[in-house]
């Protein structure tokens, strides 16, 4: 069990969950011990959802300790309901326009900012006083997406946020997570679209069988790990380095253990979710234990 962190926004200590017989979580640990926008990653079926409704205190851990800023969720305490907000994947919005939503919704949140749910509306393109039901699928969940920004809770949950997003509104919302004022929040986002949110993501979770099997700032993997294209064989890293290779058109796409004479250089995510996801054991071994505590150390 990793040291519980007094000051961590997450704190979950041997969590076990499942949905019947079957454990889905089985002494998960994962803390969030600084503010900043957390990547949650992992197969269909890993738990992602599941993850981010223990957190929201919308399921019962069948054993283990869930914190989120010292609160047990599950208690839905006041205090607590007012510091965190959760934008599932599926969600309902009364028939009511933008503007009007806050006037019943908004008292929730203390922090509220009704000029940075305007901004957010234009920026993302939602007609500020049409009808939700007179909206399109996209169009709703952006404006679900402004009002969730706009409560400035401590702590924000949104489970695949840009599906269904055009391609435009994927950026803008890419843009919206850079503002400064997301800075001083935790913020994890559960995603398949690795590219939609690289370069605004500080730390990535990856949930494999159970397990939180990497969490790490990502300017740390960097340290560690080292990505790029090669032209042919010759420009491949070594075998003892190589973790992962793919084809690209007549290139191929590796991953390697960083060598020790190179500057850290970018984590692309989506090839680094597919080294993870086709050899775990190697990527993991190539991390310290801090990243990767499931890891076992090669013989
Ligand atoms: N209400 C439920 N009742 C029973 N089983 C459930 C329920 N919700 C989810 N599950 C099961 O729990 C497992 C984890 O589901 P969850 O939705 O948390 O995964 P996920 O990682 O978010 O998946 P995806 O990437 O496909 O959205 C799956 O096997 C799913 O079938």
């Amino acid at each position: 069990m990793t040291p519980s962190s007094p000051c961590a926004d997450i704190d979950v200590q041997a969590l076990a969950f499942g949905y019947g017989k079957q454990p889905l979580f089985a002494r998960f640990d994962a803390q969030a011990g600084q503010p900043g926008i957390y990547g949650l990653f992992g197969r269909n079926g890993s738990g992602k959802s599941t993850l981010l409704k223990l957190l929201a205190g919308l399921l019962t851990p069948s054993a283990g300790q869930v914190r989120v800023r010292g609160h047990v969720p599950r208690r839905r305490a006041a205090e607590f309901l007012s510091q965190i907000y959760i934008l599932p994947e599926e969600f309902h919005l009364p028939n009511l326009r933008p503007d009007t939503l806050t006037r019943t919704h908004a008292a929730f949140y203390p922090q509220f900012d009704h000029a940075l749910f305007g901004d957010y509306l234009a920026v993302l393109d939602v007609p500020p006083r049409q009808r939700f039901a007179q909206m399109s699928l996209g169009q709703k969940k952006k404006a679900a997406i402004a009002f969730a920004l706009a409560t400035q809770t401590p702590v924000l949950l949104m489970d695949e946020p840009t599906n269904g997003l055009d391609i435009v509104s994927r950026a803008q919302f890419k843009t919206l997570m850079a503002r400064p004022e997301q800075a001083c929040r935790t913020v994890l986002i559960s995603t398949h679209q690795a590219h939609d949110l690289e370069s605004v993501l500080q730390h990535i979770w990856f949930i494999d069988n159970g397990q939180l099997v990497l969490g790490a700032p990502m300017a740390a993997l960097s340290a560690h790990l080292q990505m790029g294209v090669a032209s042919d064989a010759t420009q491949l890293p070594g075998a003892e380095r190589l973790l992962y290779q793919e084809p690209v058109g007549q290139q191929s796409a590796w991953v390697a253990r960083r060598a020790s004479d190179t500057e850290p250089g970018l984590v692309q995510l989506e090839l680094l979710y597919k080294a993870l996801s086709f050899n775990k054991s190697a990527v993991l071994a190539a991390l310290p234990a801090s990243m990767a505590p499931t890891a076992t150390a090669p013989a």
